[in-house]
């Protein structure tokens, strides 16, 4: 039965996307027909699995196929197949509204959006499917209907503001996309989409692989022999008919199973823009095949450019899975570890069921097995690249660095390859990275450990006290700076054998012992225990005045500059780990650290000499309350009163001005 037709708006941000699609300046509008049949293809994959795991699902999947229609005359192209289709509610949820994930980071981004250009680059970001038929259609008409249901829906817009929606009685089962074509504009890149050998390139450049068939008619001259003509009769002309045939345009041959020197770059471009729903191009491609126990074929990309979702909880997912060309699923998270989401592709496995399932898919040797090679074959891989394409590198670490230093805590097999296929940021220099293996080649003589800092900014850390005895000597830091880096840091001993170590934490001893002599040694320890003393009484009054926040006081040998620091045990958090620890809503003690003084500086000079004249005085308690909070500030920590301190400083400078 039909409803009657009903009128609705876009939300909002979908009618800026269509905005964007119907006065287009992406200069691609070839690409529509890529992501019409790329949705066609993923429908009739749904089908067949659907009809497979559901017996009483009464389709008929004997000619699953994808139909290009041209009509010359009236200017229309149609997309069709008979694969899984939409019910009326997933018409209006998938089509009517931009309800994939990411929704409010995409209006957001389309709002700071300057220009149309930078708009564009969004289409490249986010991917828009369905939407870029209003790059070439003036009215987009959707006639569909779902598998197992009666009744169909026909959806049309023009793309601006509404669209409106009815329920039909007669639809076929899938999915019929009709394009009413804007006029050919070769100009601004509209060609003609209903002519034979325009689709017929573009079938074959963009969608080659796909592994339903893409019939269209075309039509053929054929010469026909006179009528009553016999082998007698030869001087009958035989005249040219025109008849029209059904042909596949595509060869549908599964580029994976393909050598890597039989399929061109375009082809694997094309490809991962199917599997990965992206629109960028694809940095590396890796194509691997396993034969003996297990045999599978993988072809898997990094991509150029990380999705707006990689560090969402519901992600697209990167790899899917098919059995002997069947297509499984589309987020197989068995076979790649949870660091490496950003790779696309397909694994086509030749001896799982057909029927395999999630939870047979995690006890599965054989996909643990897949995923323990595979794992290990993209970090080789990028380990290639490093050497190899610097440049390329580059833009793989700052795309997905972040993402692949949270391996550094889950995956204990693929630490050291990951360790150094990691960089970071340094003192060495203002902006390049460096790698481990190059930080150790840089190493000064004597220097045994790999020393580091985290914090939230490269300014906070360069300015942090824990720094000033390093730059004085010149000696390299690391500048750990993403909340990820505080995860794993403290959880790796060493690279290379060479321990890695928070300035921090602990005590450092800077002083190269190596060239003095035992005398000199001595003397050095002589005076060091001789300055001890005569701080002594300083040291342990500041520990008991500030016991709320201090458990140790002692002289510091990496301050140069400032007069105190704060420093934590070695195995201690850091003030940032604390906070990402609270922030995520766990509960911890208040940890107490150690108050490390400057000795020559002439605050903690003055200090002692005024300690020794007045004793408990309020004012000598309160610069105590001062000097601890300075140092909290300094190393980009948050105060616990910043009211308290503010009061404390302002009565302070009262008497001085
Ligand atoms: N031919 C079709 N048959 C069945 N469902 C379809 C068809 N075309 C689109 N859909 C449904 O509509 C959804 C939205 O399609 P759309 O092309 O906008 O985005 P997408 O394919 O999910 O992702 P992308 O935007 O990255 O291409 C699809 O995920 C699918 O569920």
């Amino acid at each position: 039965m039909s409803t009657p037709v009903e009128e609705r708006e876009f939300q909002a941000e979908t009618r800026q996307l269509l905005d964007l699609m119907v006065h287009s300046v992406y200069s691609n509008k070839d690409s529509f027909l890529r992501e019409l049949v790329s949705n066609a293809s993923d429908a009739l994959d749904k089908l067949r699995l659907q009809a497979f795991q559901d017996k009483d699902l009464e389709v008929d999947t004997s000619d699953l196929h994808i139909t290009i229609e041209r009509d010359t005359e009236a200017r229309t192209l149609t997309i069709r197949d008979n694969g899984i289709g939409m019910s009326r509610d997933d018409v209006v949820g998938l089509i009517g509204t931009l309800a994939r994930s990411g929704t409010a980071e995409l209006r957001k981004k389309l709002a700071d959006a300057q220009d149309s250009a930078a708009s564009v680059d969004l289409i490249g970001q986010f991917g828009i499917g369905f939407y870029s038929t209003f790059m070439v259609a003036d009215t987009v008409t959707l006639l569909t209907r779902k598998a197992g249901e009666s009744e169909g829906t026909r959806w049309r817009s023009t793309g601006e503001g509404t669209y409106t929606i009815e329920t039909v009685p007669d639809a076929p089962q899938g999915t019929s996309v009709i394009l009413e074509l804007k006029p050919t504009d070769t100009d601004d890149h509209l060609y003609d989409y209903t002519s034979e050998s325009k689709i017929r390139e573009l079938v074959k450049r963009y969608s080659d692989f796909i592994a339903w068939p893409i019939r269209m008619d075309v039509e053929r001259t054929e010469k026909v022999e006179p009528e009553g003509s016999d082998d007698t009769d030869d001087t009958a002309e035989p005249t040219e008919r025109t008849v029209v045939t059904t042909e596949t345009l595509n060869s549908m041959k599964a580029l994976w199973a393909r050598s890597k020197d039989e399929v061109t770059d375009e082809e694997y471009t094309e490809f991962y823009r199917h599997v990965s729903h992206g629109w960028d191009e694809p940095l590396e491609t890796i194509s691997l095949k396993a034969e003996g126990t297990f045999e599978y074929q993988a072809l898997l990309f990094i991509p150029s450019q990380a999705p707006f979702d990689l560090f969402m909880r519901e992600r697209a997912g990167g790899i899917h899975l098919y059995v002997k060309r069947v297509f499984i699923m589309d987020d197989c998270e068995e076979l790649m570890p949870e660091y490496l989401r950003f790779v696309k592709g397909v694994v086509d496995a030749a001896d799982l069921s057909l029927n395999v399932s999630r939870e047979i898919l995690q006890q599965d040797r054989q996909i643990r097995a897949i995923r323990r090679r595979l794992t290990k074959k993209v970090l080789s891989t990028i380990s290639d690249i490093k050497s190899s394409r610097p440049d390329d590198y580059d833009t793989l670490w700052a795309e997905f660095g972040r993402a692949l230093k949270e391996g550094l805590l889950s995956d204990q097999d693929n630490r050291d390859a990951l360790l150094k296929i990691s960089s970071f940021a340094s003192t060495n220099d203002p902006e390049k990275l460096t790698g481990l293996e190059d930080y150790v080649s840089r190493m000064k003589s004597g220097q045994s450990e790999i020393y580091y800092i985290t914090g939230e900014t490269r300014q906070a850390m360069e300015n942090s006290p824990h720094m000033e005895a390093f730059r004085a000597k010149g000696i390299e830091v690391l500048l750990l700076g993403d909340p990820v880096d505080e995860m794993w840091v403290g959880s790796i001993p060493e690279f290379d054998g060479k321990p890695l170590r928070s300035i921090a934490k602990g005590e450092v001893d800077l002083d190269d012992d190596a060239g003095k002599s035992e005398d000199e040694k001595k003397e050095a320890e002589a005076e060091k225990a001789e300055r001890d003393k005569a701080f002594a009484d300083l040291t342990a009054w500041l520990t008991t005045t500030l016991d709320e926040n201090v458990k140790e006081t002692r002289l510091s040998t990496r301050l140069t500059d400032s007069p105190a620091c704060l420093v934590g045990d070695t195995f201690s958090f850091s003030p940032q780990m604390e906070k990402l620890y609270r922030a995520s809503g766990q509960i911890l003690p208040p940890s107490k650290r150690i108050l490390e003084l400057n000795p020559d500086h002439p605050l903690v000079v003055a200090l002692q000499q005024a300690r020794a004249e007045k004793g408990d005085d309020q004012s000598l308690v309160d610069t105590a309350h001062l000097l601890y909070g300075m140092a909290v500030i300094a190393e980009g920590s948050e105060l616990t009163d910043p009211a308290k301190f503010a009061k404390l400083l302002a009565d302070r400078l009262a008497q001085t001005v």
